[in-house]
């Protein structure tokens, strides 16, 4: 997505780039945050692990298969492909219809408004049954990714004003709390002897082949890519200026 649907937007608009961009980046750090806090099971790891405990016995009709798209590091929710696709989606359909609406009449029928929202759904549904075919998410992780997205873009949404507004040092000194909260999570973790890196160790311990696995999966990684990508916003805060 940031390397390349999002620089790909840029080419309509300016307008298109900055709020998808600003949208994304917050929407993602707030999930890498929940990954990082609470990371939950991941149905290829729980199902391994039930039959690694004898849980389970009976051998499936199907076997399930790990390949470099299902080795993932983090935990399972809220599903972050689910949660960023959502949003996507919901931002490229606004301002396309809204700039429909803007030019014909015909583009405001309730047609033309059922087509939007099967397509919308459609494309969100789809991003799921992905994630479910590779079993990599539970259908609960999914939903909720989706439900929080859509929360999260509404809040955003309604606070986009306030928020572009930020002078630089305000947006600076939020990032940086941000990370200082990361940290203390961490650490915290450690004293309440909680593994930090268990999302990372199960991935090692579930997936067939190491080399599958990527870095730029991590926790670790997702919450500084996360954070520098946030940081760049608050260096160029005031945003509504840009
Ligand atoms: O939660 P999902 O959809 O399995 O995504 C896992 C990872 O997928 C990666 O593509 C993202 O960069 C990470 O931020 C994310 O944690």
């Amino acid at each position: 997505m940031f390397n390349i649907f999002i620089p790909l937007c840029g080419i309509f608009s300016q307008e298109i780039l900055l709020h998808l961009f600003s949208a994304f980046t917050l929407i993602s750090t707030l999930n890498s945050f929940e990954k990082w806090i609470f990371p939950e099971t991941r149905p290829l790891w729980f199902l391994r692990e039930q039959f690694a405990n004898k849980v389970v016995v009976e051998k499936p009709a199907v076997a399930l298969e790990s390949h470099q798209l299902s080795c993932e590091m983090t935990g399972g929710l809220p599903c972050a492909h689910s949660m960023t696709f959502t949003v996507f989606v919901l931002i490229l359909a606004s301002f396309f219809f809204v700039r429909c609406w803007d030019r014909s009449e015909a583009w405001r029928s309730p047609f033309c408004r059922c087509i939007m929202y099967f397509l919308i759904i459609g494309m969100v549904v789809c991003m799921w049954l992905s994630r479910l075919y590779l079993a990599t998410e539970f259908l609960h992780q999914c939903i909720l990714g989706s439900y929080l997205g859509i929360r999260a873009l509404s809040t955003f949404e309604g606070n986009v004003k306030y928020l572009f507004a930020r002078p630089r040092r305000y947006a600076v000194s939020a990032v940086c709390f941000l990370g200082g909260l990361a940290l203390s999570v961490y650490y915290v973790k450690l004293e309440l002897n909680i593994d930090p890196h268990w999302s990372v160790r199960e991935a090692f311990k579930w997936c067939p082949e190491p080399t599958y696995l990527r870095h730029e999966v991590g926790p670790i990684f997702a919450l500084v890519r996360d954070l520098g990508n946030l940081m760049g916003l608050a260096l160029a805060s005031p945003l509504y200026k840009l």
